[in-house]
């Protein structure tokens, strides 16, 4: 077996570089966003049916251990294993028969067998059930071969889940199989944090819905969309999705209302060093604070994060590639910390399946799809030959992020790469 090269260091390789003096590494920026910030408040009852993507504000432990009962694991015969004396065949008296959901009239003695069915409660008296394709049944007799062991085909009672035991911990986002879990833990509703509110300001006098007509010289709209799909999510509460007009006064009250209803303020656009950036103006006219302003990776330069009038802010740079890129690393780990989610998406290692060629720099996050394994076992991702800030249509093939280091301006095929997957939203 080939092992893999060993990753002396995680990060995207930017503190070992000369970056610009302003800019933190993408590692620092995270940091920043886990210490200044903490879950909201509140949390409510909600029933199972309505649990899908709610993410737990505490335990779920089983009520009752399960399965409940002995059942039958498969359509034949109980019987009691000791009752068989000598060597078999034996022939056994069928003196009742229990459907799932039922419960024997009455206990079996000796000689007796009941017709069985899959998950019906194993009557008093036996210990074992034979299937049916193993009996010979001839009237109101079964005749057995073969001695069955203690246990056979019965589903004991607690095998898997006692009574009280933690089957989901607090912080998990609930997913089918989550909910399979609540389920059998006989959880008819669980704890889940209050839904976090979440506003989105899309900046930009040049953009325009693509429901809407377009001038020369304006755009369509793609950030609208694509987070508003993004934050479309069970545990979200979108509040607010509007469009900011590039002037601090307008977006000064736009905020203003914002931070009012909202947990989150997320914005994009209007961040970086133009006259025509207003956003930060504005959000520190209204007593905000900026934790961080700018961070050395690219697409996603400018991105930046605060707090605002009780509200928490993040900044995605206009340019769509690179407010998607920048809501995927700092955005879900934001929302996973005001949510009290844990378990977020970690990176892996995966090989490149071609040469790269780049501009040393920052450190670049290039969408690339997994496309299989090497021969040593790898997974092997391929790209595109460059990253442009505003180009998304190489977005709905890619599986996630590949992490070039900053001071790198060639990799070869093969090289050991950083990755992290995309969040399923
Ligand atoms: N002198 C400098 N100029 C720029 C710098 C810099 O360091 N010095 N950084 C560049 C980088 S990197 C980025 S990224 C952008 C980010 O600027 P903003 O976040 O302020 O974004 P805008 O200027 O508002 O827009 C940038 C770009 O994206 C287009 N855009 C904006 N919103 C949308 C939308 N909803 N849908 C589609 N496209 C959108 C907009 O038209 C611009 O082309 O700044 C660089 N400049
Ligand atoms: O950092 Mo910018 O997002 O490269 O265009």
């Amino acid at each position: 077996m080939t092992i893999l090269q060993p990753v002396t260091r995680s990060g995207c390789g930017c503190e070992g570089h000369d970056v610009a003096k302003k800019l933190i590494t993408i590692d620092a920026a995270l940091a920043l966003i886990a210490d200044r910030t903490a879950v909201v408040d509140g949390a409510e009852d909600i029933p199972l049916d309505r649990a899908l993507g709610r993410i737990l504000a505490g335990p779920v432990t089983s009520r009752f251990m399960s399965p409940p009962f002995d059942n039958a694991a498969m359509d034949g015969f109980a019987l009691a294993s000791a009752a068989l004396s000598g060597d078999g065949p034996w022939t056994l008296d069928v003196v009742t028969r229990v459907p799932a959901g039922q419960t024997s009239a009455v206990p079996l003695f000796g000689l007796q067998a009941a017709r069985i069915f899959t998950g019906a409660k194993v009557p008093e008296g036996a210990d074992a059930v034979v299937m049916q394709e193993d009996v010979k049944l001839t009237g109101s007799t079964i005749r057995i071969d073969q001695r069955p062991k203690p246990g056979l085909n019965i589903r004991h009672a607690g095998s898997e889940m006692g009574a009280g035991v933690t089957v989901l911990d607090q912080g998990r986002r609930l997913d089918a199989r989550a909910i399979a879990a609540c389920a059998a833990a006989g959880a008819g509703s669980i704890p889940a944090r209050r839904r976090l509110r979440v506003a989105l300001l899309v900046t930009g006098d040049e953009i325009r819905a693509a429901s809407a007509g377009r001038a020369d010289a304006q755009i369509w709209d793609i950030n609208t969309p694509m987070l508003s799909a993004a934050l479309t999510q069970p545990h979200l509460d979108l509040v607010a999705v509007e469009q900011g007009l590039d002037s601090r006064d307008g977006l000064f009250l736009q905020l203003a209302e914002m931070t009012a209803c909202a947990d989150l303020v997320i914005t994009t656009g209007g961040i970086s060093v133009g006259e025509e950036d207003h956003v930060k103006p504005a959000l520190l006219a209204l007593g905000g604070d900026i934790h961080f302003s700018g961070v050395a990776l690219k697409p996603g330069k400018p991105v930046s994060f605060g707090c605002v009038r009780g509200s928490t802010w993040l900044g995605l740079p206009g340019n769509p590639l690179s407010a998607f890129v920048t809501w995927q690393l700092f955005g879900t780990a934001l929302v996973a910390r005001l949510t009290g989610e844990a378990g977020q998406a970690a990176r892996r290692h995966v090989v490149t399946g071609a040469n790269i060629s780049r501009k040393a720099g920052r450190c670049e996050l290039r969408p690339a799809i997994c496309t299989g394994f090497d021969g040593h076992g790898r997974e092997v991702v391929t790209f595109d030959a460059e990253t442009h800030s505003a180009h998304v249509c190489a977005l709905p093939d890619s599986d996630g992020l590949i992490f070039l280091p900053a001071g790198c301006d060639f990799l070869p095929a093969g090289a050991l790469v950083e990755f992290q997957p995309f969040c399923r939203t």
